[in-house]
């Protein structure tokens, strides 16, 4: 088992990367401030984790409820957020409970933001079973539902108390949810570890091929970078922003479709294309990294081109962004493969061209 700190003075917390560890209920127990947990999974992961997750605890006398919720992006909302409070009411789960999420992104957001208000905060711990989650959402403590009008946003900032990455539950994902996650990871090695990146694209192929030791790794490199970046950086006000590499373009694209048509994962890659193209044409970037970045993203089979949307709507989307400040636009671009800054003021005449560029009728 590999071990990495989030350090946040007294929040600080463990990122715990192994096989078998869903079996290990130990490690819950070390965290929890109760023996009562409640378990937030859907319909898809409950069959595959949750009763070798209930036995684990049960062997370490914590009692668990079980949250099961529909499977999707599309079911990242309120209505879902309201699903969990009944639960945990009905359970008369109180303060002392923990919350775990035991599921992919969606189930980390959405236990992630029940637990920072349930009864105004309660702890949670993080049991990522895709590839995204355990090298990005589980990590860092960005919680969130969506608006129709924009992706995450309605949230909070809830740490977790630790985060538990089974390595095995990966044997279960399906091809297009592993590469989903590829995205997050190329990330990482575009904005800020040009080493970690070289790296990637050796191994590629090996990553695709589910090679257990070439995933082990892509994911604590992962979690180092993203742990550095939170511990500097809690709340955005500045490096974490990085982090939203291909976000402001892929976030459209998600809520222009109609939340779960593309992945998360399918919606970074497209949008960091975009991003790094839009980098090239401002001259930030040459030529020869743009095509590199780009011939990962295709290599992890992951979409190079985005929906035709047609750039007002792009834009249109795009001014919900997070990031925005005083209604103006920031976008996250690269100098170099590892070498990423915030830019405002983008013209939006490069915009649009960097879109059109990117998108096929
Ligand atoms: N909080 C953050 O910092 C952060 C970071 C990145 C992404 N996100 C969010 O995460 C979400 C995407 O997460 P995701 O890619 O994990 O998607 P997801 O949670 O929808 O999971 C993908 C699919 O895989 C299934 N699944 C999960 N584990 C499985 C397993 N082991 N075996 C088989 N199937 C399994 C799920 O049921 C789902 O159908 C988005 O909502 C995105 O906004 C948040
Ligand atoms: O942890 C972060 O910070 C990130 O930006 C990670 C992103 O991969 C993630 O998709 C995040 O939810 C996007 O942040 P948002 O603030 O734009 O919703
Ligand atoms: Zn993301």
């Amino acid at each position: 088992m590999r071990k990495l700190t989030v350090s946040l003075g007294e929040r600080s917390y463990a990122i715990l990367i192994g096989r078998g560890l869903l079996d290990q209920g130990a490690l819950i127990a070390e965290v929890v401030r109760a023996p009562r947990v409640a378990i937030v999974t859907n319909e898809t992961v409950a069959p595959l984790y949750l009763s070798r997750l209930e036995g684990a605890l049960s062997a370490q006398g914590i009692e668990s409820r079980a949250i099961v919720l529909p499977d999707g992006e599309a079911f990242k909302n309120l209505d879902t957020l309201n699903t969990i409070f009944d639960g945990l009411l009905r359970g008369l789960c109180d303060r002392s409970t923990t919350v775990i999420a035991l599921g992919g992104g969606v189930i980390g957001d959405m236990a992630g933001f029940a637990a920072a208000t349930y009864q105004r905060g309660v702890d949670f711990v993080q049991i990522p079973t895709t590839l995204l989650a355990q090298v990005d959402s589980s990590v860092g403590g960005k919680t969130a539902v969506n608006h129709p009008l924009g992706k995450n946003m309605i949230g909070a900032f809830h740490q977790p108390r630790r985060v538990i990455a089974d390595t095995d539950t990966l044997s279960t994902l399906p091809d297009r949810e592993l590469r989903a996650g590829l995205a997050e990871v190329i990330k990482y090695g575009l904005i800020r570890d040009a080493d970690f990146f070289d790296w990637l694209e050796a191994h590629m192929d090996g990553l695709l091929g589910r090679d257990p030791t070439l995933l082990s790794e892509a994911i604590e490199r992962s979690c180092a970078n993203k742990a550095k970046i939170v511990a500097e950086d809690e709340t955005e006000r500045g490096v974490r922003a990085l982090l939203n590499l291909g976000h402001t373009f892929g976030h459209a694209i998600e809520a222009g479709l109609g939340y779960g048509e593309w992945l998360h994962g399918e919606a970074v890659g497209a949008g960091m294309v975009m991003a790094a193209r839009l980098s090239q044409g401002l001259g930030y970037l040459s030529s020869e990294q743009c095509e590199r970045a780009v011939a990962l993203i295709a290599d992890a089979g992951l979409p190079v081109t985005g929906p035709a949307l047609g750039a007002d709507r792009y834009l249109a989307l795009m001014a919900h962004d997070k990031k925005v400040e005083a209604g103006r636009l920031r976008l996250v671009l690269l100098r170099d493969i590892g070498d990423a800054e915030i830019f405002a003021d983008v013209p939006a005449d490069q915009i649009r061209a960097a879109i059109a560029q990117c998108c096929v009728a």
